[in-house]
């Protein structure tokens, strides 16, 4: 049977250090049981691949977060990629392939490197800045909201929105009441930002109507599926830079052997990714009894999957709580693995490449220049404030 736990992975106390909790979940066994949500746990690399790759006995349809859809209405209408499984989700998620595709993304590269380079330049004159802020959410508010073609008037809204769509995936506590409040009017304005009408006509939401125009989906599922681009396409990078930024300032050497060798700067990004996961958690729900290394866990249970503790599995990656630019990083699930491996996954490669290529290039070292705040959230890994100090090239 699986260990009973106490550990409430929603706590603040948890959020506010998730790490410090990890080899507790890991070392009580494949899979747990965590009374404090009333759901299964499990930490270890092995068996969170092998449920994400296991899409039928975990499924994503009854919801990925606390919440099981086949008992609770979900709180907005579901998501049509991330809460839907095959074959609707075969439909959806090919619809999506094609707008983000490599094609896209080439087409972007050249102008989202002029923008990280420029921005960079600013940051290099200050020499002291908030990471977080000026760097972190900077760099893909300044190319992501314009990629899908959203309006300019109350862009920001979509930082308190992917937050609280975060927050959501776990229970009713008080991170989740703390965001509430702010949220609202983020809600409305994404709504809106998602109707045909409001989009630019060669952005990818627009892209995303061009495939209702071809019979694939409904005009209703497309504007849905423009609201996923909003949810997932923001939070996760800015947290993301942020990562990378903490990582390079707390590991000097590390920063210098990526300006060494060029060839580094694309495994640094993984590396960060495995070793500080911006998603730390999320939950399937099983469709029929499942046996897991001699524990059966029952049909319509929540098992959430820590994906931070996966990546530094001591059964997985050796000495795993060091970070180090040059590990090869394959198999970590930090963009999570199988059917819903994240669909935006080479856009975060591209933003967080061309930010670390233009500091590398101009930032001989990155410093810390004050304690890093971090910002509570029921799923992802946040940072409030990172105060950072360089010196240039
Ligand atoms: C790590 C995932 C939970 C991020 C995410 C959030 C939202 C959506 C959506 O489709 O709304 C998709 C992916």
């Amino acid at each position: 049977i699986a260990a009973r736990l106490a550990i409430d992975p929603f706590d603040e106390a948890f959020l506010a250090d998730p790490y410090a909790h990890h080899e507790a979940l890991r070392e009580a066994g494949p899979v747990v049981w965590l009374d404090a949500i009333g759901a299964y746990g499990m930490a270890r690399h092995a068996e969170v691949s092998a449920a994400l790759r296991d899409h039928e006995a975990f499924c994503s349809g009854r919801g990925v977060g606390l919440s099981d859809f086949a008992i609770e209405d979900p709180w907005r209408p579901p998501s049509l990629l991330l809460e839907t499984d095959p074959p609707l989700h075969d439909r959806t998620r090919g619809i999506m392939n094609k707008v983000v595709s490599l094609a896209a993304l080439k087409t972007l590269r050249p102008r989202w490197e002029q923008t990280a380079e420029a921005l960079v330049d600013r940051l290099v004159e200050k020499r002291r800045f908030d990471a977080v802020t000026e760097l972190g959410e900077a760099f893909p508010m300044a190319v992501f909201p314009d990629t899908i073609g959203v309006p300019e008037d109350g862009r920001e809204l979509l930082l308190v929105y992917a937050a609280s769509v975060f927050n959501a995936f776990g229970p009713r506590n008080a991170v989740f009441a703390r965001g509430e409040a702010e949220a609202a009017p983020a809600i409305g304005w994404v709504a809106q930002a998602c109707k045909r009408e409001n989009l630019s006509p060669d952005g990818w939401g627009a892209g995303v109507y061009a495939a209702a125009d071809r019979g694939e989906c409904s005009e209703a599922e497309a504007e849905r599926l423009v609201r996923s681009f909003l949810t997932a396409g923001i939070d996760t990078t800015v947290n993301g830079i942020g990562h990378l930024v903490l990582a390079l300032a707390t590991h000097p050497d590390e920063y210098a052997n990526v300006r060494a060798n060029p060839a580094l700067e694309k495994r640094a990004l993984d590396e960060s990714l495995r070793w500080d996961s911006t998603v730390q958690t999320f939950f399937r729900t099983t469709t029929r009894d499942v046996e897991i290394a001699g524990t059966t866990i029952p049909e319509g249970a929540k098992v959430l999957l820590f994906l931070a503790a996966a990546n530094r599995d001591p059964r997985r990656w050796n000495d795993p709580d060091r970070f180090v630019a040059d590990r090869p990083t394959s198999g970590h699930v930090g963009f999570g693995f199988g059917i819903h491996q994240c669909l935006g996954q080479m856009v975060a490669r591209l933003e967080a490449e061309v930010v670390l290529r233009a500091l590398v290039r101009r930032v001989r070292r990155v410093t810390l220049a004050g304690t890093p705040e971090r910002r509570l959230n029921n799923t992802l890994h946040a940072i409030h404030r990172l105060p950072v100090g360089i010196e240039p090239a």
